[in-house]
């Protein structure tokens, strides 16, 4: 990596304006609880840390970017994260995180892989013209929208035909080139990989794409002499941007960054397209692996918010971007991006409430614990400055006291108080939707003194943001405790508006509920994962589940002449007070994505024309 990407740089002081904080006894021991939660409302300005975001953007143009030491944020949330086992997403959630991520200030959001589904390529181009004309975005900012595509002109027309509604619309196609790749899953030759390669940036172009980003699948154990012709031969077909995957997650920092540092020096026609990073987590390197790219020359990273994608993630947005706003002026050459780190949390948290993915605790910057202190010494070291434990002030990365906005919401709390909260979370609702959820929030507010931002953000997954209703949840009720079998009776209800009754038996109340369902609905239906979690402290607390479930028949997705079948998860979310109801909540809305799949999943065969160009 060159040295002069690690020129140090003096730091920012500002005043601090600490609270005081006298650790007497009783105080200190109202501390100890309250602290992993809370003590981040003590506000204050410190000089270490980084400061807000004043970010000015350089004018987009697809193959070059006037400031040398802008990184752009190429999200892929929406496609890779969504390749997660269980984190399908709903068109309207996909459309919420791409509102959000806009917000956030990604410079591309790769909504997802237009040939894949009928589903997936509504939700891009509804994203496509949505989000991607949206000049009221965050600081007039229009991010570019991207889909994904193989290498052949069925996926590439599918994509465009998506993308092409955005303001900056970028067609993604990519093409293995290790040599297991290309021997035992495309069983072509390298000529033939070239060949498929260039026709396909060249088809992309014709289209009236201007903005075409190109992909070496596993780049990271291809050849190095074949990946800088290949490279080279996509430039010269019209690639704009040519992004090196280390598909895998199979090599180390140094490596890596010596990848991007020598493509940079040996691909003919590089200094003229933006060289970007994409890195798989398998050995847990994904982030390290993606500022050393960066380091060696990388301007675009290709990220998702917490990390989430195939088998062990990608690079974690927030991870790569703090890293780069907290050491990038000391140790990373100055390098920084235009991302409003202010809405890291609330993308965090909407990511994780739809797809069910929960955050470790232990996650870096947007785990539970990534600013709580547990120790005797640490909170001894915070009370006296918080610089002596912490390096991301929380209020960067936008963890916020619950009431900040001085709005206290509880039953007597009206529509106007409640809108204004939930566009402070980061949900912009109105008309049906606004009025739903204010009887939704009435109600728990009748139960529970004061109703949280996290009750909140649970309550508007669970009631807001479900998939298509196929099945709505009438009633329940509950018999259960040691002298037998616990007995439920559910009432459900199908878009006809006829109600079904059902009771069954079970070892517990959850498992009986759910018999009924099954019997309700009779699908077959294999709960795989099933968890719960009280959102808030306290009795009264609202009980958030997850669940995730396969059906019985596997669902069959665009099997060509091959006849392969793909195994999909479905997660859902709910939220209660009452655990029974929390749990059949979440049951019924992954049963309804389901089933809402079923219907939308396209089952078209391959046309003649269509697969080898
Ligand atoms: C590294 C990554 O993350 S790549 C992105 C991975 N994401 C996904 O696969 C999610 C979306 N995928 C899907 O919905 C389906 O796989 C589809 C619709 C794209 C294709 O489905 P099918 O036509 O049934 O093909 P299937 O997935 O079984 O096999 C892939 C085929 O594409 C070929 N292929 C794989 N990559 C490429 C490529 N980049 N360019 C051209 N062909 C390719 C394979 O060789 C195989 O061809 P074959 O049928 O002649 O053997
Ligand atoms: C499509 C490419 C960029 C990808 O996701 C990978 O190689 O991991």
């Amino acid at each position: 990596m060159s040295s002069s990407l690690f020129a140090n740089s003096a730091f920012s002081h500002s005043t601090t304006n600490n609270v005081s904080l006298q650790s007497k006894t009783p105080f200190r021991n109202f501390l100890t609880l309250s602290i992993k939660k809370h003590y981040y409302s003590y506000a204050n300005t410190l000089c270490i840390r980084c400061s807000i975001n004043n970010i000015q953007r350089p004018e987009y143009i697809p193959s070059k970017i006037s400031d040398p030491k802008y990184v752009r944020i190429f999200d892929t949330t929406l496609r890779d994260g969504e390749q997660s086992p269980g984190a399908t997403m709903s068109t309207k959630q996909k459309l919420e995180v791409a509102r959000q991520l806009a917000k956030l200030g990604v410079d591309i959001i790769e909504a997802g892989f237009p040939a894949s589904s009928d589903a997936d390529f509504e939700a891009v181009k509804l994203i496509a013209e949505e989000i991607g004309n949206d000049e009221q975005g965050y600081l007039g900012h229009v991010p570019v929208i991207c889909g994904l595509s193989r290498c052949n002109k069925r996926d590439i027309d599918k994509a465009w035909g998506a993308v092409k509604y955005a303001k900056k619309p970028r067609i993604h196609t990519f093409i293995a080139t290790s040599e297991i790749h290309m021997k035992y899953k495309l069983k072509m030759s390298k000529d033939e990989v070239v060949e498929k390669a260039t026709s396909m940036v060249a088809y992309a172009r014709s289209l009236g794409c201007d903005d075409v980003e190109f992909s070496p699948e596993d780049a990271g154990r291809s050849d190095r002499e074949f990946l800088y012709h290949i490279l080279g031969e996509a430039i010269k077909a019209g690639a704009t941007t040519l992004n090196i995957p280390d598909t895998v997650g199979y090599t180390v920092p140094s490596e890596f960054g010596q990848l991007i540092a020598d493509i940079k020096a040996n691909t003919p026609g590089i200094e003229n397209v933006i060289i970007s990073t994409h890195c798989q987590n398998d050995l847990g390197l994904s982030t390290a692996n993606t500022l050393a790219g960066a380091c060696a020359g990388a301007r675009q990273l290709e990220v998702t918010i917490n990390g989430i994608g195939e088998r062990a993630g990608n690079a974690s947005l927030e991870e790569v971007v703090m890293a780069l706003k907290c050491r990038g002026e000391q140790v990373l050459g100055g390098l920084y991006t235009g991302i409003n780190t202010q809405h890291i949390i609330p993308s965090s948290k909407m990511v994780e409430e739809y797809t069910g993915l929960q955050v470790q605790p232990h996650k870096a910057i947007v785990g539970a614990n990534a600013f709580a202190h547990e120790s005797g010494i640490h909170q001894d070291g915070m009370l006296k400055h918080k610089d002596t434990y912490e390096i991301v002030s929380p209020e960067d990365i936008g963890l916020r006291r619950s009431n900040e906005a001085g709005i206290v919401l509880g039953k007597l709390s009206g529509r106007h108080a409640l809108k204004s909260k939930m566009l402070e979370l980061g949900y912009d609702i109105d008309g049906k939707e606004l009025e739903d959820f204010f009887w939704r929030f009435k109600s728990v507010a009748e139960k529970k003194k004061k109703v949280t931002d996290d009750d909140l953000i649970a309550l508007m997954s669970d009631e807001v943001l479900q998939p298509q209703v196929v099945w709505r949840l009438g009633d329940v009720q509950i018999t259960c405790g040691s002298l037998g079998l616990s007995t439920a009776t559910v009432k459900l209800i199908n878009t006809d508006g006829q109600e079904h009754i059902a009771c069954s038996v079970g070892t517990g109340p959850v498992d009986a509920a759910y018999k009924a369902v099954d019997l309700i609905v009779k699908v077959p239906i294999t709960l795989l994962e099933y968890s719960m979690n009280a959102v808030t402290e306290g009795i009264d607390a609202i009980a958030s589940t997850k669940v995730s479930i396969r059906g019985e028949d596997e669902h069959t997705v665009m099997n060509g002449s091959t006849g392969q079948t793909l195994h999909r998860t479905f997660s859902g979310t709910g939220a209660d007070m009452d655990v029974v109801m929390s749990s059949v909540r979440a049951y019924i809305g992954a049963l309804n994505k389901m089933l809402s799949f079923e219907k939308l999943v396209s089952r078209y065969d391959k046309p003649e024309d269509s697969v080898v160009v």
